[in-house]
């Protein structure tokens, strides 16, 4: 490694941060470096994982010094370092950065082949526009592929330009491609035309029930996916897992206790085991449904928890306004070895908001990025905010704002003046209302917000004026509205509503709890229901770089098909068994027009060194290697550092210590497994600091020999 290095490099310095995912980035000197003085010096880059800017300045470097031709950029670390997420930043800003060009299409193999490409890359825009303009047919599973992108993507415009496609070619969908059809158009919320699909479907599947079921439910058809799952029933085609979350989910929106309860009645008698998504939809239904004490059960009893079941039973006694219970369990899943997130913290933060912990809620705000790395987002902002209004500290809170590092500014003058509503200031009503109007404009939710706090001042004229103000702007806000179930019936309240026959007596009997008790859990319990109705997706189609990634089909960890981080972010891939058999399935026509080739799981692959500098040194592409380079014995991992000599740069990341949170180089492997190569995530390996590796690998040497002893004496007694 010494030689590679300039003097002035010889020693890569560590950039420490509090985030996960440390990283220090060397970078190799080829001969052009060499030469030129400057780069030497430029080249030298540190950077955090998260920072795509700075990522971005190293590719351009490179793509600067290598004059044209191709490059070798290699990624290393132990387990949970970001490896993963790192390539799949680089490779979507080297996506980005580029131009493709795909004309030329001449018969339908090669149309078949660019397609199949294209998608196996990500580019599902570009495979869209090139199979609408040809005008042929494709193969089933061509189409197949380029739906299942359109679905996995939520380009759901471009799934339906691909069926009216099919129509116009005269293309007939066989029952599996029909199916996909059907799931495209319910996942699009098109339940017309999903009806249409489904209603002519010969065989009824579980796959095509399901579609219809989530569709409905996810458009916020409750009941109708209920109905439709009763007659899935009364058909004799038998639930799954993904039908019980949907059905689930629907009784947590409806409030419908009863039915919710059956539901779970029959996942036990299928004896489906309850997998993590199952588990947290019934939980969430649970509480929702204003039954924590089930929730809790749900929760004790999955065998499988993570932090999302963690979260779900934090969030859950939160909705019910249980906040000792929410503090109790956070520390609890803290001690047991789970590390929060983004969701749980703000769980925790409002807890404390509503239970008026202010000095806590500061305490676990500040502990969020300096124990777990996490950087806190507005929404975390404002839950201090809130806090700090809510115990009638708005001077505070607006210090708070002022001084935030927050970018989203608007989510937190909305906070101030929501609190201003608690304990009148009207000085910082109107301070707090001129800031969030002027920076969130478009948002309609901020006349509601300002004109509630004119109203908590008695300023009614004030609050006519907003509401003229909304309406002559054709600012609509969509009514606000609850639902409890009582005895099978769903109740809706909506707001500024008294539609319900009996609105008088509840508010008489809110009124006396609300005289009576000062308890927190009950207030919690009646509206423990309020939900939001829309949630706002956002799809990003800027794909213009020809990019492939490969993968090892060894890793079947969470899906074969698509690279995956350990945080779920995903993209598709060509799965091989060696490298070396890529350029002929990729076809040479779209192999040539490849610009960026990513490699995961390096250490797999034998022939890297070779696939690496034939496809760098004479076809000229850019190539990303990410692997581990060491195994749990820290010994060199396959041939991920054999390609260090052919590198334009090497970045080694680090993962934080289970164990102690300092950075960890190293894995740690859990169990007494000797293979080298041992397929599995966090149930086996741990990433690990030097230290506690050194200790770790004591401790399990230490009770190898105990149970050796033991097996000797065993066999000496029989
Ligand atoms: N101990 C840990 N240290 C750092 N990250 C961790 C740890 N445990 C889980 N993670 C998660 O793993 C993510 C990195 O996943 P990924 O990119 O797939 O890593 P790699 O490919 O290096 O194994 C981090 O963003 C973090 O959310
Ligand atoms: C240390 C070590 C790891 N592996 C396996 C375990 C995983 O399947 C991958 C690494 O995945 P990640 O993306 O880096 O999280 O490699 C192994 O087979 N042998 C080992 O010693």
């Amino acid at each position: 490694m010494k030689s590679l290095l300039s003097p002035v490099l010889s020693r890569p310095t560590m950039f420490v941060c509090r985030r996960y995912g440390v990283l220090s980035t060397f970078k190799n000197l080829n001969s052009a470096q060499t030469m030129n003085p400057m780069s030497k010096v430029s080249s030298f880059r540190c950077s955090t994982v998260q920072n795509h800017n700075q990522i971005r300045v190293l590719n351009s470097e490179a793509s600067g010094s290598s004059s044209g031709s191709g490059e070798v950029h290699v990624i290393v670390g132990p387990m949970f370092a970001g490896k993963t997420t790192t390539l799949l930043k680089r490779i979507k800003s080297e996506r980005s950065n580029g131009s493709f060009q795909a004309n030329g299409v001449k018969n339908s193999l090669y149309l078949d082949e660019t397609i199949k490409g294209l998608c196996f890359s990500g580019r599902v825009a570009e495979a869209v526009g090139i199979l609408c303009r040809s005008g042929v047919q494709v193969e089933a599973e061509t189409y197949s592929l380029v739906l299942q992108e359109c679905i996995f993507r939520q380009a759901y415009k471009k799934g339906k330009r691909v069926h009216w496609q099919m129509i116009t070619v005269g293309f007939v969908p066989n029952e599996y491609l029909t199916v996909k059809l059907l799931i495209l158009y319910a996942k699009a919320g098109d339940l017309d035309t999903s009806h249409i699909i489904f209603d002519k479907l010969q065989f009824k599947s579980l796959v095509s029930w399901n579609a219809m079921i989530a569709g409905h439910v996810q458009k916020g058809m409750e009941e109708v996916g209920l109905s439709l799952y009763h007659d899935m029933k009364q058909r004799d085609v038998l639930p799954d897992q993904y039908t019980f979350s949907s059905v689930f989910r629907a009784c947590a929106s409806l409030a419908v206790l009863e039915q919710g309860k059956q539901a779970h009645a029959l996942l036990i008698k299928s004896q489906i085991s309850g997998n993590i998504v199952v588990n947290s939809a019934l939980m969430d239904m649970y509480f929702k449904c204003s039954s924590p004490s089930d929730g809790y059960l749900v929760f004790s009893k999955s065998l499988e928890r993570n932090v999302i079941t963690w979260t779900a039973l934090i969030s859950g006694y939160g909705q019910n306004g249980r906040i000792k219970d929410v503090l109790e369990s956070f520390h609890r899943m803290i001690d047991e070895g789970y590390r929060p997130n983004h969701v749980t913290f703000l769980a925790v933060l409002s807890a404390c908001s509503h239970g008026g912990l202010v000095d806590r809620g500061k305490e676990y705000f500040s502990s969020m990025m300096r124990d777990y790395g996490l950087q806190p987002r507005g929404k975390h902002y404002a839950a201090i905010v809130d806090l700090l209004g809510r115990a009638g500290r708005l001077q505070e809170a607006h210090e708070f704002v002022k001084n935030s590092r927050c970018e989203e500014h608007p989510v937190l003058w909305g906070a101030l003046l929501g609190a201003c509503k608690i304990h009148g200031d009207i000085e910082m009503v109107k301070l707090a209302a001129r800031n969030f109007f002027d920076l969130e404009p478009e948002n309609a939710g901020k006349y509601v917000v300002l004109s509630n706090a004119y109203a908590s001042f008695g300023l009614w004229n004030n609050v006519a004026e907003i509401r003229r103000l909304m309406k002559d702007s054709g600012v609509k806000k969509e009514p606000g509205y609850s639902m409890i179930e009582v005895q099978r019936q769903a109740h809706f309240f909506f707001m500024e509503h008294n539609a319900h026959e009996q609105t008088a007596e509840i508010y008489k009997l809110v009124k006396d709890m609300a005289v009576s008790t000062v308890s927190l859990a009950s207030r919690g319990l009646l509206f423990a229901s309020m939900r939001n109705m829309y949630v706002n997706k956002q799809i990003n189609c800027l794909i213009t770089k020809s990019v492939a990634i490969l993968k090892s089909d060894k890793d079947t960890r969470y899906g074969l098909d698509s690279i995956v981080t350990h945080d779920g972010d995903r993209l598709p891939c060509w799965p091989l068994a060696n490298l070396s058999s890529f350029k002929q399935r990729c076809g040479p026509e779209a192999y040539s027009k490849l610009e960026v080739i990513g490699i995961d799981e390096a250490q797999f692959f034998e022939d890297l060194y070779d696939f690496c500098k034939e496809v760098a040194d004479h076809d000229g592409k850019i190539v990303i290697v990410a692997g581990l380079d060491g195994d749990y014995l820290r010994r060199s991992f396959g041939s991920v550092l054999d390609v260090i000599p052919i590198a334009d740069s090497v970045t080694k990341l680090t993962a934080r210590c289970e164990l102690c949170g300092e950075r960890a180089s190293f894995t740690l492997r859990k169990t007494e497994e000797t293979r080298t190569e041992l397929i599995a995530g966090a149930e086996v390996y741990m990433p690990v600091c030097r230290k506690h590796y050194v200790s770790g690998q004591v401790v399990k040497e230490a009770a190898r020999s105990v149970l050796e002893s033991q097996k000797v004496e065993c066999s000496s007694i029989l």
